[in-house]
């Protein structure tokens, strides 16, 4: 990994990516991904099928795997890559992961508690309760036995009990009702509205674009388009070649 930027980001992104590359041992999956987000702006990462959109996410939350064997990241001038996941996530970077990760054995209540840090820099549990009611009628049941909208709840309620700088959220649609999806897209609508800046990772690419300022779309680890929203909405041919939509 390189010690010192190269170019560095420009002094107006909250958030960069630089060149970056990764891989699941020699598996060469994000192949040199830069782009950059301002503060409260919501990128919608696009692509189809093993595009390396949740590896790209993967490696900006610093996971161990796939490792970022080049490149950058950026937030807040604060160099990510040189971060573990913990530091990532003490720093502001908060995944929201496809599977949602609910800790079995534990309430709700106990998945929130376990997901602060002291000194608290995120929402206080009643905060919390205020904002998801369903998950505050629920406090005392076990987090792994909730409806599927429900665990993606307290999967996204987990990411706000922690400071939250940038919100990764991938795939916070998959395998909910067309009913729940919108319960869901309220509660991303609101938190886009608290100017937290957010990058969404969805199959659903209607619902993604229609939260999103812009967009880039992933193909075979690389980037093939970065735009607007509304640029890629308007352009039926690109959305034919890569999002089959
Ligand atoms: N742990 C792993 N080890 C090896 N290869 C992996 C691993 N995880 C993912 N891959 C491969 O990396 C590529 C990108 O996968 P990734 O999950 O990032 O794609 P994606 O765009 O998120 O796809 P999807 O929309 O299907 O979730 C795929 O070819 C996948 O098989």
């Amino acid at each position: 990994m390189n010690a010192a930027p190269v170019t560095g980001p420009a002094p107006d992104a909250f958030f960069a990516l630089r060149d970056v590359h990764a891989y699941y041992g020699e598996s060469y999956i994000v192949q040199g991904v830069s782009l950059e987000l301002r503060k409260g702006e919501v990128l919608a990462l696009l692509g189809r099928n093993g595009a390396g959109k949740t590896s790209t996410m993967r490696a900006i939350a610093r996971a161990d795997n796939p490792a970022v064997m080049r490149g950058e990241i950026w937030l807040e001038g604060q160099p990510v890559h040189q971060m573990k996941s913990w530091q990532a996530s003490q720093a502001g970077i908060q995944l929201v992961p496809e599977d949602r990760r609910i800790i079995p054995g534990m309430t709700v209540e106990e998945n929130l508690i376990l997901s602060q840090v002291a000194p608290n820099k995120g929402w206080e549990i009643e905060q919390i309760y205020e904002h998801f009611p369903r998950l505050a009628e629920r406090r005392n049941q076990e987090g792994v036995t909730l409806s599927g909208g429900e665990q993606q709840m307290l999967s996204v309620a987990r990411a706000l009990a922690r400071e939250v700088k940038l919100l990764l959220l991938d795939e916070p649609y998959e395998g909910l009702a067309p009913v729940i999806v919108r319960e869901i897209e309220h509660i991303v609508q609101d938190i886009k509205a608290r100017g937290i800046t957010t990058i969404i990772v969805e199959q659903n690419a209607v619902a993604a674009l229609r939260l999103a300022d812009r967009a880039v779309i992933l193909d075979s680890g690389e980037l093939v388009f970065t735009g607007s929203a509304q640029e890629l909405l308007d352009d039926a041919d690109l959305r034919n070649r890569y999002l089959a939509i």
